[in-house]
């Protein structure tokens, strides 16, 4: 079994009398998309926001990396390459698209700028920038502001920064959300081949999306895990099927 590059041993997090992690103990390893499932409030957020380095837990550790990451914050974190996406407070709406991505690979250029304007007339970041949008499949938006495309254009412009990070995993909180039907198989069709770049921590509600894309599945009810599986042993799993799936598996 390949080392993993994140994993999470014993994590819990308690708000007033609320458990909203319970022990989570589960990792993430090289080239796998590992889908984070539950019903609403069972806590997939709360433990996203723990990996990024938002808010702390209260016991347990986080190695990245091969590093303990508990006392790092949400910044150094991302600078090591944990790349958590689909915030769309991440983008710059008043610049360019391709402004957007320019500004994400200079901050792994080493470079250091106080100020936006020398970023946005370094030539040197365009073409990079450029290829990422390519990828993505926006390219001919590389001059429209940020807040002027669609909503799913944002969700892969999100994109587009988040490979300009280059992350060593991403993590990804509801990808799907919002999206139509057209989209949503777009965006997975793009994930698929996303996990050989880096490998994937999903949480996602579309169990389409889940069940085409992921490696394992863990499933969050109440802050605990159930159950870590395939995918047909998360379907034929029948604490799962009570507690979450339902009809749906
Ligand atoms: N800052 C907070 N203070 C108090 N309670 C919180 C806080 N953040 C989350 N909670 C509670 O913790 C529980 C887990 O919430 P969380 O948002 O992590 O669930 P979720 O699985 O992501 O839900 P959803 O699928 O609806 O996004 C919920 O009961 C929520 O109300």
């Amino acid at each position: 079994m390949p080392d993993a590059i994140l994993s999470l041993s014993n994590i819990t997090k308690q708000f007033g009398s609320l458990l909203a992690s319970d022990d989570v103990t589960l990792d993430l390893r090289p080239g796998e998309i590992h889908a984070l499932i539950g019903p609403n409030g069972a806590g997939k957020s709360t433990l996203i926001k723990q990996i990024a380095g938002e808010i702390q837990s209260d016991s347990g550790n986080i190695h990245f990396d091969g590093q303990l990451i508990n006392e790092f914050d949400a910044v150094a974190r991302s600078r090591m390459g944990l790349a958590r996406t689909f915030q769309v407070s991440s983008l710059m709406p008043e610049f360019s698209v391709l402004q957007n991505v320019m500004l994400a690979r200079q901050s792994v250029s080493g470079k250091v700028f106080r100020f936006f304007r020398p970023v946005l007339g370094d030539k040197s970041l365009v073409e990079p920038a450029m290829a990422q949008l390519e990828r993505v499949g926006l390219a001919d938006r590389a001059q429209m502001r940020a807040a002027d495309i669609s909503h799913g254009e944002r969700r892969q412009l999100e994109m587009a920064v988040a490979l300009a990070l280059e992350p060593k995993a991403f993590l990804l909180d509801e990808p799907m959300a919002g999206m139509g039907p057209e989209g949503s198989k777009r965006l997975t069709g793009f994930l698929d081949g996303l996990r050989a770049q880096a490998p994937i921590l999903l949480v996602e509600h579309d169990m389409d999306a889940v069940f085409a894309l992921a490696d394992r599945i863990s499933v969050l009810v109440y802050g605990r895990i159930i159950a870590t599986g395939t995918v047909d042993e998360i379907r034929g799993n029948e604490d799962v099927k009570r507690a979450y799936l339902g009809e749906e598996a």
